[in-house]
């Protein structure tokens, strides 16, 4: 059977900012023949994500990340249906999900690589697997419960930084769920901003782009920063660090505004910053959602609950076919998306 598949092209150099031509969709066989324990699925949803950005170097950079290889089938996170069966566990017409789907429109995988999905967890919304009911929202309840320190009642603030996008928007709504008092966001658009405070009820929003960040910071987290979700890193983290509060915390999540520079995961702070981060006392832990697997069942239902029940407003940006998968990766890396990023793959 011909697929059509998407593979590396080329690689944007360690410094480099990746572009659509890093990718090159084409055409591939598909087996007919399939082992016991395997199955067919076609594929419905992929993820892009900024992590994807240290997979395109020769070397990651990261001991849990591998690097794709030139010519070869990208991968992510994916959902699609199960179209034929060599694994007892699964019957045609199952949804199901893989951290590690390939990017083509049909694929065979092991069995024990996907995990079904029950679509009326999620009113339908079958994307939202990879977001707000997946790996996305996992890490923002998670990064917040792991290393937040979030008290009800001790009129805490929360700073979120890459605010509009698909953990920043979940972090800061559920920075309130769990008991903080404020939530200011920071991101890179005015429609952005505007999202952030009428629909998704943070108090205010910072747009980095046009305004002074520590000016407004100051203006709208008076009695500073307590707890800190940092997607982005860099001026805009140092910024928010400088507004701290002794003993408060950092939710080290992603540093995306480094992930084009040569540089170590995570990035070592300014000197001026590490000063103050030490002399307040702020911790600053290393964060992955992937070390706490024991906890996903328990929080996969809690968000689902909290979608259900309009506690958890999801936003998701759509591009549709499999052959614009590298400009929705381009795009989440400048800035485009709000929500989650989704590339719809067939119906
Ligand atoms: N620790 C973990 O286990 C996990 C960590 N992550 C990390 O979380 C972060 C967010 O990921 P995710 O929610 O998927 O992606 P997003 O949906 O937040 O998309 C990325 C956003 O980052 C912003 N951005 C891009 N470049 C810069 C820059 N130079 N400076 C400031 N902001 C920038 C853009 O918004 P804007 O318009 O605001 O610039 C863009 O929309 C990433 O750092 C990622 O690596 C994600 C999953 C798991
Ligand atoms: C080096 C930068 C990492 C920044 C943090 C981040 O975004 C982490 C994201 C992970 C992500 C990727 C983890 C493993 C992929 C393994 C695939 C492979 O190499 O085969 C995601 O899957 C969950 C987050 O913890």
């Amino acid at each position: 059977m011909i697929i059509q598949r998407v593979v590396l092209n080329s690689r944007p150099g360690i410094n480099g900012v990746p572009t659509t031509e890093n990718f090159r969709m084409e055409e591939a066989t598909l087996l007919d023949k399939m082992s016991e324990g395997q199955v067919k699925v076609r594929t419905l949803y992929l993820s892009v994500d900024p992590y994807m950005r240290c997979r395109m170097n020769e070397n990651s950079g990261s001991d849990y990340i591998l690097p794709w290889k030139l010519s070869e089938v990208a991968s992510g996170g994916g959902i699609g249906i199960v179209e034929e069966t060599k694994d007892a566990c699964f019957s045609i017409g199952d949804f199901v999900t893989s951290f590690n789907w390939p990017w083509q429109t049909k694929t065979i995988l092991d069995g024990k690589q996907i995990e079904k999905i029950d679509p009326h967890l999620v009113d339908g919304h079958l994307s939202y697997f990879l977001g707000a009911a997946g790996l996305t929202g996992l890490t923002s309840l998670l990064g917040i419960r792991e290393k937040g320190h979030v008290t009800r009642g001790a009129n805490q603030t929360m700073v979120v930084s890459g605010a509009a996008g698909a953990c920043g928007s979940l972090a800061g709504q559920i920075g309130f769920l769990e008991g903080c008092s404020r939530v200011v966001g920071i991101c890179g658009t005015n429609e952005k901003c505007s999202i952030l405070v009428s629909e998704m009820g943070f108090d205010a929003a910072i747009n980095y782009k046009e305004e002074d960040v520590v000016q407004r910071l100051r203006v709208l987290c008076p009695d500073g920063v307590d707890v800190y979700f940092d997607n982005v890193g860099g001026d805009i983290s140092a910024a928010v660090i400088g507004q701290m509060t002794p003993n408060s915390h950092i939710i080290l999540c992603g540093q995306i505004s480094q992930y084009n520079k040569d540089v170590p995961y995570p990035p070592p702070l300014p000197p001026a910053t590490e000063e103050i981060r030490k002399a307040r006392n702020i911790t600053r832990e290393r964060f992955l959602v992937l070390n706490y697997m024991d906890k996903y069942p328990a929080s996969t239902m809690q968000l689902c609950q909290w979608i259900k029940e309009g506690k958890l407003k999801v936003r998701e940006t759509v591009v549709k076919g499999l052959e614009n998968i590298g400009a929705a990766f381009q795009s989440v890396m400048s800035g485009g998306n709000i929500g989650k990023q989704i590339v719809h793959v067939s119906d």
